[in-house]
């Protein structure tokens, strides 16, 4: 499989005294579905953030598709996250639009500026975003407002955002995070088979190990910072999340 993401010595230090990241060391295949693990405060948001420049890394390298993203100039980098998604723990979505709105938002990296700030969004555009919303389950909630739908609803929403762009790769910062273990089945599925079907490579940040397990074709465990497991989930062994989560065991089965 085609190389995709490849992050190189990549450390993050937050105000000069905190570490977010130690040399990091990683690349990722075209079609891979890829959760990183770890207990709170281990890196796991930090890392996900730096691949898109949502946090710059303080040094090392990150190249997506022979682009480098940390020297990429702002046109280069609008260019790079537009082929980027990008799915939020808190969905990120604009409350007073309706649902189809915010699925559009996903195009506004591939429009013409003007366009964009006048929302005009081409029929196929809207004809997408439309055909997305009912695969994933949503029809009936098309025309209503974001703030009237449920969290599991909203995520959904999220993910159609980033699917819009047509992207060639997915991260998704703790997507359930905020939702009940039934509702986050539902999406984690969504998540995983649009991925799938649209063959774009996903990483996820989870806490849930075995929510992880189901779906992940490859997991990363991260601590203070550190890849300390980067296997199959088969790999992953009792031993392995006891070394990973040491003294924070709960959060791993939370
Ligand atoms: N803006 C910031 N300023 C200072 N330190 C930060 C900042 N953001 C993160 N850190 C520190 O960097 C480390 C990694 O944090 P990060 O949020 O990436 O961890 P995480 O694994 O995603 O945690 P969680 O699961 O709780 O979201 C932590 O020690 C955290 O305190």
């Amino acid at each position: 499989m085609q190389k995709i993401l490849e992050l190189r010595n990549i450390k993050k230090v937050y105000n000069k005294t905190s570490i977010g990241l130690e040399e990091i060391n990683l690349s990722f295949s075209g079609g891979e579905f890829v959760a990183v693990i770890g207990p709170s405060g281990a890196g796991k948001s930090t890392l996900l953030r730096c691949i898109n420049r949502l946090i710059q890394p303080t040094s090392g390298e990150v190249i997506f598709i022979d682009r480098e993203v940390q020297n990429a100039s702002k046109k280069e980098l609008r260019f790079i996250r537009s082929q980027i998604g990008m799915i939020f723990q808190h969905y990120n979505l604009i409350d007073r639009s309706s649902v189809l709105e915010n699925v559009l938002l996903g195009r506004l990296g591939h429009m013409n500026p003007i366009k964009g700030l006048f929302s005009l969004y081409s029929n196929e555009d809207k004809e997408n975003a439309i055909k997305l919303l009912r695969k994933i389950g949503l029809d009936e909630q098309i025309y209503k407002r974001a703030d009237e739908l449920s969290g599991g609803q909203k995520q959904r929403v999220g993910i159609c955002r980033a699917l819009i762009q047509q992207p060639k790769l997915m991260l998704a910062d703790e997507p359930i995070a905020s939702l009940d273990p039934k509702t986050s089945i539902d999406v984690m599925d969504a998540l995983y088979n649009n991925c799938q079907d649209f063959g774009i490579t996903c990483i996820t940040n989870l806490h849930q190990v075995e929510v992880a397990k189901k779906y992940a074709t490859r997991i990363i465990g991260v601590k203070k910072g550190k890849v300390v497991f980067d296997g199959k989930p088969n790999m992953l062994t009792e031993d392995i999340i006891s070394m990973l989560y040491e003294g924070k065991e709960g959060e791993a089965y939370a």
